[in-house]
């Protein structure tokens, strides 16, 4: 197909596109940012409501703000707003911390959720191609709680469960090569062999529906500042679901954590709830940016978006296989929708060198070593404009001689 071909084909879809207005509400120039999947966009509304927080709360209320601007109780207010995202009721999300350290929560009360039932099981089973961190948390979790790691793939874990299964901690979708795990399916072979599954959620949230009430999972957890927009840095959250709360024993029971903390006491009593995955205080200016960030998503339903998001991919397939001379890439995210992420993966030998001059040329994406061009595709601002244009750019880059 021909480039005006593709050109019209954009233009039409981004008329059709339910979701056009949303660009709006983003801070965005005439960069292709392709870089969601890694940091968010800058939701318009978070600049005017963090001046107000830092000139309003903190500088006028000060320390009344903790009960008069609703800091206290910030993090399940804010864990409430992305249930919805996520296919979850209220009362099961709490936000903060580093997603490094909700998966460490979570492992560990899982680990210690089988115990207590007086099962001796004994192993974790971790996704071997996991981000890196949640393998680092996860051999660290093994070593404390006297348990064995056992490293496979998604699609291996099912024939690796068995009685000495006490956890399973897997990614939705693959970082690298944007493929989407399968979710219900895997959370329902972990069930039937006794054992409790960790999902992280940190390339899935905001880009498709997760349904974590619907398919019975455990325990989840995942980052703000990719496809939810909360900014650099931004606290991360973790789902305990509801019949599992009494049974969380968290690894890091703080004073934020407990029933009563004002009380001051020297003896940990956990509080009742999801607040049980809280530790200490709350980091507000970024929670407060995030919470004004979630703004974007009134009216807004993940179906629309996981549609756009599909459609945005496979165009993207569509224009690097009609631009991209063969054999030049290859494309390492599945073509079945039902395992995609809102990713793209293409395999390039010089992928640092390509994405470099790429960036330079205004389209942004991230190279993953040792030879991945990774361009993620956030529904909520990127238009099908901007992906012809990018698979344009990428051709012609790719077709020049390396500088
Ligand atoms: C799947 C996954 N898990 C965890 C992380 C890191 O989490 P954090 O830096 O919030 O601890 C990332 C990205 O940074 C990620 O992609
Ligand atoms: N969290 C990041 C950061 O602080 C700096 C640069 C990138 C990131 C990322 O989120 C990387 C991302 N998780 C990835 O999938 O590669």
């Amino acid at each position: 197909m021909s480039d005006s071909d593709l050109q019209a084909q954009a233009a039409k879809k981004d008329a059709e596109d339910e979701l056009r207005g949303k660009r709006g509400e983003f801070v965005l120039d005439d960069t292709v940012y392709l870089d969601g999947n890694s940091l968010g966009a800058l939701p318009a509304v978070v600049q005017e409501r963090v001046a107000d927080v830092i000139s309003r709360q903190w500088g006028k209320l000060r320390i009344r703000s903790w009960d008069e601007s609703g800091w206290w109780t910030a993090p399940e207010r804010i864990g409430d707003r992305i249930a919805p995202l996520v296919g979850a009721a209220p009362g099961q999300i709490v936000v903060g911390d580093s997603t490094s350290v909700n998966v460490f929560k979570a492992l560990v009360a899982a680990v210690r959720m089988v115990r207590d039932s007086g099962e001796g099981r004994d192993e974790i089973v971790v996704d071997a191609t996991t981000f890196p961190t949640d393998g680092y948390i996860a051999q660290s979790a093994a070593r404390m709680t006297g348990c064995t790691l056992v490293p496979v793939t998604p699609a291996e874990v099912p024939g690796v469960l068995g009685p000495r299964t006490a956890v399973v901690l897997l990614n939705h979708a693959d970082y690298r090569t944007g493929r989407l795990h399968d979710l219900p399916g895997l959370t329902a072979a972990v069930h039937d062999a006794g054992a409790l599954v960790v999902w992280d959620l940190c390339h899935t949230a905001g880009a498709l529906p997760v349904g974590l009430d619907a398919h019975g999972v455990d325990l989840a957890v995942g980052c703000t500042y990719k496809y939810l927009n909360g900014g650099p840095g931004s606290p991360a959250y973790i789902y305990v679901r509801a019949d599992l709360q009494a049974r969380f024993d968290s690894p890091l029971p703080g004073w934020n954590s407990h029933a009563e903390p004002f009380g001051m006491r020297p003896e940990f009593e956990a509080a009742q709830g999801a607040v049980r995955g809280r530790v200490g205080t709350p980091d507000i200016l970024s929670m407060l940016a995030l919470d004004a960030a979630l703004d974007v998503w009134d009216g807004v339903s993940i179906e629309a978006v996981r549609a756009k998001s599909l459609a945005l991919t496979d165009f993207f397939v569509d224009c690097v296989t009609a631009y991209v001379p063969e054999g030049r890439v290859d494309v390492l995210t599945p073509a079945a929708h039902g395992q995609r992420g809102s990713q793209v993966a293409l395999r390039s030998e010089d992928a640092g060198d390509v994405m470099r001059r790429l960036v330079e040329q205004g389209v942004v994406g991230d190279f993953r070593a040792p030879d991945v061009l990774r361009f993620g595709f956030t529904p909520l601002y990127v238009g099908f404009a901007d992906v012809e244009r990018a698979a344009g750019v990428l051709a012609r880059t790719l077709g020049e001689p390396a500088g």
